[in-house]
């Protein structure tokens, strides 16, 4: 995919707030230096990791949109993807692929496969 816009990688907060169960701590998957993170999962079955950053970031707006977009353009088989965004006021949330708790066997020996990811179809 061509990402050259980051609009197109920008989702409603209500969006991702409603797919994690309003960050439900069922849902909360671990907490990372800059955040909670979230399993979040629609309708259609498509799985993703929500990491809502701490509101005391002091990054601009546009420095975290310059990231995202960046970020979002690396592909690499032992990177997690990148798959979106939200912005609302100062919630900033960051979306990944989801991935199950044997991917890292996965990655690390090797045996993962690029067409075994689901493509997750976030609805806008
Ligand atoms: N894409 C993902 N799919 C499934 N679980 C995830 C995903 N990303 C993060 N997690 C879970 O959330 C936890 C926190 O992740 P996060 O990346 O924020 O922190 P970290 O790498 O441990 O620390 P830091 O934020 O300091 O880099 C992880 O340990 C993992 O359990």
């Amino acid at each position: 995919m061509e990402i050259d816009n980051i609009e197109s990688l920008k989702y409603n907060f209500s969006t991702l707030r409603g797919a994690t169960n309003n960050f439900s701590e069922d849902n909360k998957l671990g907490q990372g230096g800059f955040g909670a993170v979230y399993k979040g999962k629609f309708g259609d079955g498509c799985e993703i990791a929500v990491k809502r950053l701490s509101t005391d970031s002091r990054q601009g707006d546009i420095e975290f949109k310059n990231e995202v977009l960046l970020v979002a353009k690396l592909q690499h088989r032992n990177l997690v993807r990148l798959l979106g965004f939200s912005l609302e006021g100062s919630e900033r949330l960051l979306i990944y692929e989801f991935l199950h708790n044997e991917s890292l066997d996965k990655f690390i020996f090797g045996k993962f496969l690029k067409n075994t990811t689901t493509t997750c179809d976030i609805p806008k």
